[in-house]
């Protein structure tokens, strides 16, 4: 039977992610948002792309969940993308609602389902449809960490006049200014970045990939990046629709790992057909591990936050 995957959120990231999954003819594609006819239009539009590109799925909208019934995996985007001046975090009481009632929603009609958060500030919310849920770790993944790799392989490419394709890279931690680009694992061809760059460098391209979602706020002013970010989320959906187990930086609720307990936290992992598959410990540098430590202390005061200001 075909693979069914829902898109919540028919924004810019979301629509991006259901004409990625469509081109790749990953799913069929169920997109949802409280705006009434926008999934319905831009599903139909999707669609029609068809012929032209040559992929043959299903891609319809709907304002309600029945027809999300049974999804192998639920992307959720919907909630408010950040403007010039804000950090992520802003974001989170009134992000925490939509991902609340979505994921609410989600679990009535896909109680099997994978899911993979996308909404800001990402870890929290990662932790909210976790809690709300009940599922499994294995089954509520966070999307970030592709993302910041794919920054930070991009600006090491241009900076080397190298392609892109030849840089390894590592981006751990949770997805906001704390994030720990690893530069010790950080390879271009097999050599390591160390050899190839002075210290001051390397440094101002780690600070660009940390400021890289903020880079894209400040050209569009209306919103937040939405390209790389759908092209992220599909790389994990394909992952675990096609049981492919790559190993991707992704948002994984730790349970001990690092040395963290009940928080999500960026971190290496194998993602199957049943999601998260393992998580990977890395041997860390003790200024690695503190950065680590500072990155998911900012994570766990959000969660603090939703505790007292929201009661979860
Ligand atoms: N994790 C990441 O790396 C990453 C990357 C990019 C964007 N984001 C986040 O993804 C979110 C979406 O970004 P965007 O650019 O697509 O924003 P957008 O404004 O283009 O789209 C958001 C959509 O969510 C819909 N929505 C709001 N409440 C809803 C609900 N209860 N149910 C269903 N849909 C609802 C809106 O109507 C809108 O269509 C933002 O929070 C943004 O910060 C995260
Ligand atoms: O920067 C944002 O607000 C959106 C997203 O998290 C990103 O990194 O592009």
């Amino acid at each position: 039977m075909r693979k069914k995957v829902t898109v919540v959120g028919a924004g810019n990231v979301g629509a991006n992610c259901a004409l990625r999954i469509a081109g790749k003819e990953l799913a069929d594609v169920v997109l949802v948002d409280v705006v009434e006819g926008v999934p319905q239009g831009k599903g139909l539009d999707i669609l029609e792309s068809g012929p032209v590109e040559g992929y043959d799925v299903m891609v319809t909208g709907a304002n309600s969940y029945e027809p999300t019934a049974d999804s192998d995996i639920v992307i959720i985007t919907a909630g408010f993308p950040r403007k010039p001046g804000m950090s992520r975090d802003d974001l989170l009481l009134a992000n925490y609602e939509i991902v609340k009632s979505a994921t609410e929603q989600v679990v009535k009609y896909s109680p099997n389902a994978i899911l993979i958060l996308v909404t800001n500030p990402l870890d929290a919310m990662c932790w909210v449809a976790q809690q709300v849920s009940k599922f499994s770790r294995n089954r509520v993944i966070g999307m970030a960490g592709v993302l910041d790799t794919a920054r930070y392989r991009t600006f090491i490419a241009m900076e080397l006049g190298v392609s892109v394709e030849n840089i390894t890279a590592l981006v751990l931690g949770g997805h906001g200014d704390t994030m720990v680009p690893i530069v010790r694992l950080t390879t271009v061809g097999g050599i390591p970045i160390t050899e190839l760059l002075p210290q001051e460098r390397i440094d101002a391209l780690v600070q660009r990939t940390r400021d890289g979602g903020a880079e894209i706020v400040k050209y569009l002013k209306t919103g937040s990046a939405y390209y790389a970010p759908s092209a992220a989320a599909v790389e994990m959906a394909e992952s675990i629709l096609k049981d492919k187990k790559k190993v991707l930086p992704c948002a994984a609720l730790l349970e001990g790992e690092y040395g963290y307990d009940g928080l999500y936290v960026g971190v290496p992992c194998k993602l199957g057909s049943n999601g998260i598959e393992k998580v990977y410990e890395v041997k860390l540098e003790e200024a690695e591990k503190a950065q680590l430590d500072k990155s998911a202390a900012a994570v766990k005061e959000l969660i603090e936050v939703l505790k007292q200001k929201a009661g979860m």
